[in-house]
């Protein structure tokens, strides 16, 4: 598919404790985000009725980021499937026995299809070089999403969470077949905050990203719904 095909759209994360918060962002970027996030923050605080509340018909992207043993993560994604997510995230680096069992798992939930998509995380936006190097992982980040993207997906995942700067690599190594879904993202002139590897919604569109994933540069502006029609519009430019 080339660039100018691609459709990228809009992942709004609701990171909040508060379930009115979460609410009245969902309502504000109702029509724009074409999926919400909601992550271990709400989950944790507000629970998971709180979550099936907030998310009511739209499309749910649950990021809680699973990382245990296989029978414990096959066990979790079963016991999330009421919440009938679009999509959900675990992490490649749990290994390719636990998201083969995360895969065996969602296929018997949802016998009918319909299935979650399975994102795994590659290597968080919020580290770099050194951070990776800090954990024992010697090669640099490009290198190691690369890694973890071809045995998540030989482990039966249907996508991939990374940053905008690996897109084109993976890409060129895997095709268009994975959902590529990218955090860290910043327009222009906007704090980075705890994230490493940013780009801008019209570059990582220009990259190959299916989605993009965006947070405080949307919740935490004075205009959330006009935040969010600015990054939309950048994205259909
Ligand atoms: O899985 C994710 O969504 C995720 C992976 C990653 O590598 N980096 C990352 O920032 N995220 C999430 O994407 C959102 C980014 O939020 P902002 O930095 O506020 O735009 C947060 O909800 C993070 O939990």
């Amino acid at each position: 598919m080339s660039d100018t095909a691609r459709q990228t759209g809009l992942i709004v994360a609701l990171d909040t404790q508060d379930p009115a918060q979460a609410k009245a962002w969902a309502h504000a970027v109702e029509g724009v985000a074409g999926v919400i996030k909601l992550g271990m923050e709400f989950a944790y605080a507000a629970g998971f009725q709180a979550v099936a509340d907030v998310a009511g018909q739209r499309p749910l992207f649950l990021d809680l980021k699973l990382h245990d043993i296989p029978n414990t993560v096959g066990a979790a994604v079963k016991a999330l499937s009421h919440l009938r997510p679009r999509m959900l995230t675990l992490h490649a680096v749990g290994g390719a026995e636990m998201m083969k069992a995360a895969r065996k798992a969602c296929d018997e939930a949802f016998p009918e299809g319909e299935r979650p998509l399975l994102l795994a995380v590659t290597v968080l936006t919020s580290m770099d070089n050194h951070a990776l190097a800090e954990v024992g992982v010697p090669d640099d980040t490009r290198t190691q999403v690369l890694r973890l993207a071809d045995l998540a997906m030989k482990s039966g995942m249907d996508g991939l969470i990374c940053s905008a700067h690996e897109l084109k690599a993976l890409r060129e190594a895997l095709g268009d077949k994975p959902v590529l879904v990218t955090p860290g993202i910043r327009p222009a002139g906007a704090a980075k905050g705890d994230q490493k590897r940013v780009m801008t919604p019209a570059e990582a569109r220009a990259a190959g990203a299916d989605w993009i994933v965006v947070g405080r540069p949307i919740t935490q502006a004075a205009d959330p719904a006009a935040a969010a029609a600015a990054i939309a519009a950048e994205l259909a430019a």
